[in-house]
């Protein structure tokens, strides 16, 4: 089965409509009840988990952003991405073709993944921009993204400079956002907000909305890199702004949560909640990705139990 990764913008943004981003608001005590019911309940019936956990495969950012990469890890990082189970596994589901949905890695290791990918459509992803602060000169940050794209990344992951976050600059961020826009070409680009780094779940709102609007193809929570990264509350707020920047504006524009997604079990609530907040339109890869660097290992494991265990008939069921 193969299972084509989609790289193409689709976000062409619009004017920044600064009424629509002082209009939203976050209802931090509503948005918190229904985080906790979507935790704490069980997200996806016991058959249909396996099935589930393959598209939770074909959606991760198989990711390493560490000091010491190296072009030998990030190769076993793609021969991971290429065959992201084991093969008595990937034969008992007949899922041969199965692959992540990209590479995640730092700029000087762009070269050696593009290598290790070469023909698997498999697409890599830069962080860019002065990741992970984004603090350093602006010329500088949009040139790490031309270079970058040259070097053959075909999605960039930006961070935004949280400052004007916090200052309700939204022009400023706005017009960052734009140029680095501008600067990916015909790449995918993800807007990393920093969600932990930005004091209130209204914060996040406007900015997901500022972002959108400047043209970002993706927005993700976090660098991975923060004290606090994804969470179910900042990923409601999220996903509810591009629900309603869909609905106003016709764009889909993707999500990525990022940073301490490790277990198989919170891949399965993401999945559910985006199912139930977004839609199946956004159950793919073009729409929807983890950022992970070690959530691969434990779905692997839960896989193998499924397909070896009392559920082994049912993988192939639908998602339900
Ligand atoms: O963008 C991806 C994140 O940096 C990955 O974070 P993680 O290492 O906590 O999975």
């Amino acid at each position: 089965m193969h299972l084509p990764q989609t790289v193409e913008p689709r976000n062409p943004g619009m004017d920044l409509d600064l009424d629509w981003v002082m209009r939203a608001q976050a209802n931090t005590s509503a948005i918190e009840r229904r985080a906790a019911q979507l935790g704490t309940r069980r997200s996806v019936k016991k058959e249909y988990q396996a099935a589930w956990l393959l598209k939770a495969v074909t959606c991760i950012d198989l990711t390493t952003l560490s000091g010491d990469d190296t072009a030998g890890r990030v190769r076993r990082l793609c021969a991971k991405a290429r065959q992201p189970l084991r093969p008595d596994l990937l034969e008992a589901l007949d899922m041969q073709g199965l692959t992540t949905g990209a590479v995640c890695v730092y700029h000087e290791m762009i070269a050696p993944a593009v290598a290790a990918l070469e023909g698997t459509g498999i697409p890599v992803a830069a962080v860019s921009t002065g990741f992970p602060a984004g603090l350093s000169p602006f010329d500088l940050r949009v040139k790490e993204i031309e270079a970058s794209v040259a070097a053959g990344a075909k999605e960039i992951d930006i961070v935004i400079s949280r400052r004007h976050v916090l200052t309700g600059n939204w022009q400023a961020l706005y017009d960052e956002m734009r140029a680095f826009r501008a600067a990916c070409g015909a790449a995918h680009v993800k807007a990393i907000l920093a969600t932990g780094e930005l004091g209130s779940l209204r914060n996040v709102a406007r900015a997901s909305l500022v972002c959108m609007m400047a043209g970002a193809d993706f927005i993700k929570t976090s660098t991975g890199k923060e004290s606090v990264n994804a969470t179910l509350p900042v990923s409601l707020v999220m996903i509810r702004a591009i629900r309603e920047y869909h609905e106003r504006s016709g764009a889909r524009v993707g999500y990525k949560p990022a940073g301490g997604i490790s277990k198989a079990k919170d891949a399965l609530v993401y999945l559910s909640m985006i199912k139930e907040e977004l839609g199946d339109r956004w159950l793919s890869p073009d729409l929807f990705r983890f950022g992970a660097s070690s959530l691969l290992g434990d779905i692997e494991r839960q896989i193998e139990h499924h397909i070896t265990g009392a559920y082994s008939a049912a993988y192939r069921h639908p998602m339900g």
